[in-house]
C-alpha cells in the first residue's frame, strides 16, 4: 500500500493538534496525581476507622453519576466507567500502602507455616500491614518450631496440598488450646478434618480464590469453611474484609466438589491443550499472527499455566481422587461430540449446541458482555 502523502499544511495541522492533545494529556496526568493524593487521604481515614478498602456502594453511585454526566456531555458512559474502574484498581493499591486497622490487638503473634511460599508471603504482608507480628516457619525451621510457636495466637498453614494433612497431623498437635489454627489450602474437607483432629481449639479453613500476584485483596473472594470456635476467629474474618475481600462461607464438601470442575478439570484441560500444541509442533508466533483476540486470550490462559510451577498444578490436579471422575466425564463428552463430527451429523451438533445454550440461559449473554470488555482490553494492549 502506498504511504499517504503528507503535504506541509497537513503536517503543520497535525503537529499543532497533537501539541494540544499532549497538553490535555499532561493536564490529565496532574489530575491523576491529585486524585491519587486524595485517595491516599481516604486510605488514612479508613485505616484509622477500620473501614474496608473496597466500598461497593460508593463505587456504584459514583459510576452511575459519572455515566450520566458523560452522556450529557456526549462522552461515552462506558469510557468514563472504564477509566474510573482502572483508577479504582490503583486506589486499592494506594490505600493498601497506608496499612490497615488491626482488629485484634491482643492476639500474640501469627505463625505462617510455609511463609516463604508466595501465598504465605502475601498473607504475611497483609497481616504485617495490619500491625500483627508475623513469624514464618519454613522447611528448614522445624528444629526451632517450639520457640516459633511459643505465644502464637494464630497459626496459618500454607504448604503444598500433597503434604498439608500429613504436616498438620504430625507437627501441629502441641499448639495451646487458645491458638487459632487455619489453612489456605485449595481443597478444604481433608485439611479441615486433619486440623480438627489434631487441635482442640478454634479451627477455620480458608481458600483464597486468587493467586499471590493480585497486588490487593480488594474485590477478591476468600472461601471460609468453619471448623470450630467461630467466635474466636470472627476477628480474622473482619480483618480479611478490611483488606477488601469478600468472604463466601461454604460447606467444605460442596467447595471441594466445585473445585473438581473449577480447578482440576479446568487446569487439566488447559494442560492437555498445551500438550497438544506442543505435540502438533504448533508455531506460536504464527498462531498469534492469525489469532483473533478471543484466541489470543485463550492462548494466554493456557500459556500462563506453563509459566508457573508444575508442582503447584500437579498438586491441584491430584488433590482429590474424585477429580478423575470429572475429568473422565469430560473425555466421554469430548468423544461423544467427536462422533457427531465424524459421522457428519451437522444437525446433531446444532441441536446439542442449542440444548447447552438453553441450559446456560441468561449466563450466556452475560458472559458475552463480560468477555467483550476483556477482548477489547486484549486489543488495546497490542503495540506496533
Ligand atoms: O471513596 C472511597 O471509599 C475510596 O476508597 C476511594 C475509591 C476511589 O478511588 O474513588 C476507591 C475504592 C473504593 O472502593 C471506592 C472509591
Amino acid at each position: 500500500m502506498d504511504k499517504p502523502q503528507m503535504n506541509e499544511k497537513t503536517t503543520d495541522d497535525l503537529e499543532k493538534l497533537r501539541g494540544h492533545i499532549d497538553n490535555v494529556d499532561q493536564q490529565l496526568l496532574h489530575l491523576l496525581r491529585k486524585r491519587l493524593d486524595l485517595v491516599g487521604q481516604v486510605g488514612a481515614v479508613k485505616h484509622a476507622a477500620g473501614v474496608p478498602i473496597y466500598a461497593p456502594e460508593r463505587e456504584a453511585s459514583m459510576l452511575a453519576k459519572r455515566r450520566e454526566e458523560a452522556a450529557n456531555m456526549n462522552v461515552s458512559p462506558q469510557l468514563i466507567e472504564d477509566i474510573l474502574r482502572r483508577l479504582m484498581r490503583e486506589s486499592y493499591l494506594n490505600e493498601k500502602d497506608v496499612g490497615f486497622k488491626q482488629v485484634k490487638a491482643d492476639l500474640g503473634h501469627v505463625v505462617i507455616v510455609g511463609g516463604e511460599g508466595k501465598l504465605g508471603g502475601l498473607f504475611s504482608q497483609m497481616l504485617r500491614l495490619s500491625g500483627y507480628q508475623v513469624k514464618s516457619l519454613d522447611k528448614d525451621d522445624w528444629q526451632r518450631a517450639e520457640a516459633i510457636f511459643d505465644g502464637a495466637g494464630l497459626v496459618i498453614v500454607t504448604v503444598p496440598i500433597s503434604i498439608t494433612c500429613e504436616l498438620i497431623a504430625s507437627k501441629l498437635g502441641q499448639l495451646p488450646e487458645s491458638c487459632i489454627l487455619a489453612d489456605l489450602t485449595s481443597i478444604k474437607a481433608k485439611p479441615l478434618d486433619a486440623m480438627l483432629t489434631v487441635h482442640k481449639g478454634p479451627v477455620v479453613g480458608l481458600h483464597p480464590m486468587f493467586g499471590p500476584d493480585v497486588g490487593s485483596l480488594a474485590k477478591q473472594v476468600v472461601v471460609v469453611c468453619h471448623g470450630r470456635g467461630q467466635e474466636s476467629y470472627q476477628w480474622l474474618m473482619e480483618q480479611i474484609k478490611i483488606w477488601g475481600a469478600r468472604l463466601v462461607e461454604a460447606d467444605a464438601q460442596k467447595h471441594d466438589k466445585a473445585m473438581q470442575l473449577v480447578q482440576a478439570m479446568r487446569h487439566f484441560s488447559s494442560f492437555v491443550y498445551g500438550l497438544n500444541l506442543y505435540r502438533e509442533a504448533a508455531d506460536i508466533d504464527n498462531l498469534l499472527q492469525f489469532s483473533s483476540p478471543i484466541y489470543r486470550l485463550e492462548l494466554a490462559m493456557v500459556g500462563r499455566l506453563f509459566a508457573q510451577s508444575p508442582e503447584l498444578y500437579a498438586d491441584i490436579i491430584y488433590a482429590q481422587r474424585e477429580s478423575l471422575t470429572a475429568i473422565g466425564d469430560y473425555l466421554d463428552n469430548y468423544s461423544q461430540a467427536l462422533e457427531l463430527l465424524k459421522s457428519g451429523n451437522r444437525q446433531g451438533f446444532i441441536d446439542q449446541f442449542e440444548e447447552v445454550a438453553n441450559w446456560f440461559g441468561d449466563f450466556a449473554p452475560q458472559f458475552q458482555r463480560e468477555s467483550r470488555a476483556m477482548l477489547q482490553s486484549v486489543n488495546d494492549m497490542k503495540a506496533g
